[in-house]
């Protein structure tokens, strides 16, 4: 287990869109998660656009999360959700599913996806990751966003895109 978050990124300017895509289930731990990283991207990207999306599920983020690509992308989209283990592998098996969809779907579209659809064993690690602040996933969430939305920036600048990609990547 990581027993620290990773430091706070620098500040993102103006004109960034973030959208949350954030399932319902276990609702006490999954709100907590969305308003930490809702605080915390007020911090790092004071002056952007965050969207929320609720979906009933963790199973359903992805096609959420596909969606909102195909139509009008942000520039980081942020998936956070809470699995908590049963007495059948259906658990697990959402959650390896989800994890696989959500990189598959960042990786073809080339934005960010922030993955935080935990998978946990019980209620105390839930409280731990959602509500407590030493390993708070949300917070998480957001440094993730914010590192990336700067990274692909500096690329942006440093090696841009030439026409031929950008009609590629728009068609
Ligand atoms: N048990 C949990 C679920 N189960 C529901 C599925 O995600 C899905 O909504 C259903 O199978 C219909 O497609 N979802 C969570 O987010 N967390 C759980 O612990
Ligand atoms: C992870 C789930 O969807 C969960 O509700 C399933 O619980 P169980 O494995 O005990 O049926």
């Amino acid at each position: 287990m990581s027993s620290a978050l990773p430091p706070k990124p620098r500040i993102i300017g103006p004109k960034v869109r973030i959208c949350i895509v954030a399932s319902k289930y276990n609702e006490q731990f999954t709100d907590a998660l969305v308003q930490n990283a809702i605080d915390e991207l007020g911090e790092l990207v004071p002056q952007g656009r965050v969207d929320l999306i609720r979906v009933p599920g963790a199973f359903e983020i992805p096609v959420m999360v596909a969606s909102i690509l195909e139509r009008d992308p942000p520039a980081c989209v942020i998936a956070l959700g809470l699995i908590i283990r049963g007495s059948t592998e259906h658990g697990d098996l959402v959650a390896s599913s989800v994890t696989t969809a959500l990189q598959q779907l960042a990786v073809r579209s080339l934005r960010p996806v922030i993955h935080e659809v935990l998978l946990v064993e019980d209620e105390k690690q839930a409280y731990a990751r959602c509500i407590g602040a030493q390993l708070n996933r949300g917070k998480e969430a957001a440094r993730a966003a914010a590192s990336m939305i700067d990274i692909f920036q500096e690329l942006d600048r440093s090696m841009p895109r030439n026409s031929s990609q950008k009609m590629h990547r728009n068609a």
